[in-house]
């Protein structure tokens, strides 16, 4: 039950390259309670929790059954940010709020390009975000209440991210008495 944890767990999704893993870096740093870091793809590829690598798409299909019991005693522990392209895997009660960062489609072509993927994964990606595949994903997957759609385009919006995430969680905590 999310109501029994000290802390809350934390879920920032978004199109690969809006800013996931700097914005749970930079929270992770800034937050007032500690909070895990948990970038998803780098936990399935550490702990093996993968079916095969997709030579095509460059990637690991992940065995998802596997990751969620991985993740199980984590999340109902608390004080973690779940970190992953996709959210709607996480069982619903896992989440206390889930962010979805956004970012301009060509600004996303940009930093995507820096990270020398294939043409057709830029494309598949920029057209996720175009469609807003994986905000629709979290509108479906969970409460719209928990659900918080930022812009992640300049340094000055992901400052004013973290900051509000920090609010959130001050919130969060003084409503249960913890704070
Ligand atoms: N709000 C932002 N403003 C400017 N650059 C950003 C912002 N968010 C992320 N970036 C840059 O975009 C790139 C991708 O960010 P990253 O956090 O790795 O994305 P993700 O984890 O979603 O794949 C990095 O070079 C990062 O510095």
């Amino acid at each position: 039950m999310t109501t029994e944890r000290q802390s809350p767990v934390i879920v920032i999704t978004g199109t690969p390259g809006t800013g996931k893993s700097t914005h749970a870096e930079i929270l992770a740093n800034e937050s007032p309670i500690p909070l895990r870091h948990i970038n998803v793809s780098e936990f399935v590829k550490e702990h093996g929790l993968y079916e095969a690598f997709d030579e095509e798409w460059q990637s690991y299909t992940v065995d998802e059954d596997r990751l969620l019991d991985e993740l199980e005693p984590l999340a109902s522990a608390g004080g973690i940010i779940l970190d992953w392209h996709t959210c709607e895997a996480f069982p619903e009660r896992w989440a206390d709020l889930v962010v979805v960062l956004r970012c301009d489609h060509t600004q996303l072509w940009e930093r995507l390009e820096k990270r020398a993927y294939s043409l057709k994964k830029i494309q598949e990606n920029n057209e996720a975000e175009i469609m807003q595949v994986v905000l629709e994903e979290a509108r479906s997957s969970y409460a719209p209440e928990i659900v918080v759609e930022l812009n992640s385009g300049s340094m000055e919006e992901l400052e004013a991210n973290v900051a509000r995430i920090v609010e959130w969680i001050e919130a969060w905590r003084k409503d249960r008495g913890l704070a």
